[in-house]
């Protein structure tokens, strides 16, 4: 397999990057600065908030006023996370173009994160894909612990192949793999690509690696490789897992956009916009900057 010629980046920072920062929850202006200058960088799709229960997510209880507070750039997608169809209506109320319903390939982790088993969680989105469907809204489909799993351990590829399926089946246009540990290496990450890619075809799936064991890049290229062509990421490295103890962020989206740049990979973004509005997030948050290439060129 070649490289894609075109990657889209699917920027994590405003969801992912900040449900789980502790301390008071960050005001919304923050947040809304955040998506606002990602869109300025030129990436095109932002996943800008959660509507979820702000009883789990506390950092996530004022999506609807984030979605109120942002200037939509004109091609620009803005989605959120929807759990159920309780978040899926509020999503709606506030204008989103895209939702996203997130599962795993592991038990221990759907029950931890989502309160249900891996079969509850797929009848609690089919009315939410039906209803999104109805409003002409496009969703997303998450699978985590893709590679391994904070309770389980090691995830059979299989496993995530059938989730994945069944998302894809159920009307998710597009499947997001997430290691959500970052536990992955490359060879693991390409056979588990390998065995999902058999059900729902590359065009369709997306890489969301975390980097915690410093492995993301690496993993990325070997599914790049395969032919994945939507790269999931954090701006400044942002990010953690509530239930996935010292998990850290998403892949910084500077470090994969410097390497998609060295392979000759376009994404439409830019570069040195990136490294900015990653200095002024960690700043605004009084936060270690996580990207090697944005302390690398920060000014
Ligand atoms: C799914 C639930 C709601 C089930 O939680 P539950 O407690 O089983 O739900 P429930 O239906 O029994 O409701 C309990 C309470 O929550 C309220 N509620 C219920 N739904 C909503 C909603 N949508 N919005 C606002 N409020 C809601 C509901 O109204 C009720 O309020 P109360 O009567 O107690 O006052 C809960 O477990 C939850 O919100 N979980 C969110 C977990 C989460 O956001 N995790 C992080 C995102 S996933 C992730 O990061 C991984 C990913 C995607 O990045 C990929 C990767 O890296 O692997």
């Amino acid at each position: 397999m070649t490289f894609p010629k075109q990657v889209r980046l699917v920027e994590m920072s405003p969801r992912d990057g900040l449900q789980n920062e502790a301390g008071p929850v960050i005001a919304t202006g923050i947040k809304t600065g955040l998506i606002d200058r990602l869109a300025d960088c030129g990436l095109t799709h932002i996943e800008s908030a959660s509507f979820v229960s702000p009883k789990w997510v506390p950092q996530m209880g004022d999506a609807s006023e984030v979605m109120a507070g942002i200037k939509r750039k004109p091609g620009v997608r803005y989605s959120v996370l929807t759990p159920n169809l309780k978040g899926f209506e509020n999503a709606l109320a506030a204008g989103v173009d895209e939702v996203a319903v997130f599962g795993a390939a592991s038990e221990s982790f759907s029950q931890k994160n989502i309160n249900c088993s891996i079969a509850e969680s797929l009848e609690r989105f089919r009315p939410v894909i039906e209803a999104a469907q109805k409003h002409n809204i496009p969703v997303r489909g998450y699978v985590s612990t893709v590679l391994a799993c904070p309770y389980e351990g090691d995830i059979a590829p299989e496993q995530v192949a059938k989730v994945a399926k069944d998302l894809a089946d159920m009307g998710c246009y597009e499947i997001s793999l997430g290691d959500t540990i970052g536990q992955g290496t490359p060879l693991k990450a390409k056979r588990m690509l390998e065995v999902v890619a058999k059900q729902v075809p590359v065009e369709r799936l997306a890489a969301h690696f975390h980097d915690t064991y410093g492995q993301a890049l690496a993993n990325l290229y070997a599914v790049l490789e395969e032919g994945v062509a939507v790269i999931d990421a954090s701006v400044a490295g942002l990010g953690g897992c509530p239930y996935a103890k010292g998990a850290s962020g998403n892949v910084a989206t500077e470090d994969v956009l410097y390497m998609l740049n060295g392979l000759g990979i376009s994404t439409g973004v830019d570069l040195n916009k990136l490294v900015a509005t990653g200095e002024w997030i960690s700043n605004q948050l009084k936060r270690h900057n996580g990207s090697k290439v944005g302390q690398a060129l920060k000014s």
